[in-house]
């Protein structure tokens, strides 16, 4: 089965592959424009990288707000140190309260922000990613709670058109999110980035293949030209079941974006301008097309 007919889009009129845009809005950045941009320039797919956005709303963050409040609060009241220490005390109760509510909060806060992205970019297929600290992303969610994000957002209603998952997270954790997925009727792509170097590619394929899986992705940073023609290389020879995105990212290896599906990479990452990039050497779409018209 191909990429397209695995995410349900339409089939490509001239071959080429899926254009993904990331959309990587924070907490206090408007969703509006970026629909009008996306509109105007009409990618296949979003990638939704909930990282840049997620962490505002974990337990932590959200008790920060709530302490703050109550802090604020009483420092106005110009109360007794004893009404004071009371009041200190009641926080605490209230902080087990809290932590005792949280799981219900938590996927509550999860439809909520799930639901400011389908409610205004909802017309167009939508990849769930939760980029973690560690693959280049934006993520400081613990692994377990990187799981229960994904695994709540997978059950908030709304239908992911995909949901990547990192290979590097521990595999009980990762076969909770694909059973997640699974259940949802969500195709998983399983992703691993490495930063600093081009290797053993063709090996991280084969066992990435070895997963519950449906696609594979691998992004990695080339040193040079021959590095990436190495990863099209291994993408072209690969002979594993799942579809493959692979990406040689940063300067040297921009022209991978260009030409990758014709070695079998059957998605490009590209912006909708040049200051939304998730990923070193991602071109605009605009770029892209020009690119593909030489
Ligand atoms: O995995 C990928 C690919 C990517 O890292 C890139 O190099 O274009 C961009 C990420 O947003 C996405 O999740």
């Amino acid at each position: 089965m191909t990429l397209r007919e695995l995410l349900k889009l339409p089939a490509s009129l001239d071959d080429k592959p899926i254009i993904a845009v990331p959309l990587t809005l924070g907490p206090t950045d408007k969703l509006t424009p970026f629909a009008r941009a996306l509109q105007e320039k009409n990618p296949d797919i979003v990638e939704w990288r909930a990282d840049y956005i997620a962490d505002e709303f974990s337990q932590v963050m959200v008790w920060q707000q709530v302490k703050a409040g109550a802090q604020a609060e009483l420092s106005q009241k110009n109360v007794s140190a004893m009404t004071e220490a009371k009041k200190l005390a009641e926080m605490d109760r209230a902080q087990e309260e809290f932590n005792a509510n949280w799981p219900i909060m938590n996927s509550q806060i999860i439809k909520e922000l799930a639901g400011s992205v389908f409610n205004t970019i909802g017309s167009f297929p939508i990849i769930l990613t939760y980029r973690t600290k560690a693959q280049g992303g934006q993520g400081e969610l613990s692994p377990i709670e990187y799981t229960t994000f994904m695994v709540s957002a997978l059950h908030s209603g709304y239908h992911f058109a995909a949901v990547d998952v990192e290979y590097t997270l521990a595999s009980e954790l990762r076969d909770k999110i694909i059973a997640a997925a699974h259940e949802t009727n969500t195709p998983v792509i399983l992703s691993y980035h490495d930063f600093n170097e081009t290797r053993a590619v063709d090996q991280f394929i084969t066992d990435m293949s070895r997963t519950g899986a449906d696609i594979i992705k691998l992004a990695v940073m080339p040193k040079t030209v021959a590095d990436v023609q190495l990863l099209l290389d291994a993408t072209q020879e690969a002979s594993v079941q799942q579809p493959l995105i692979t990406i040689s990212m940063g300067l040297i290896g921009q022209q991978s974006r260009v030409v990758g599906y014709r070695y079998g990479s059957e998605m490009t990452f590209a912006t909708l301008d040049n200051q939304q990039t998730s990923a070193p050497g991602q071109l605009t779409i605009d770029e892209l097309l020009q690119a593909w018209q030489k």
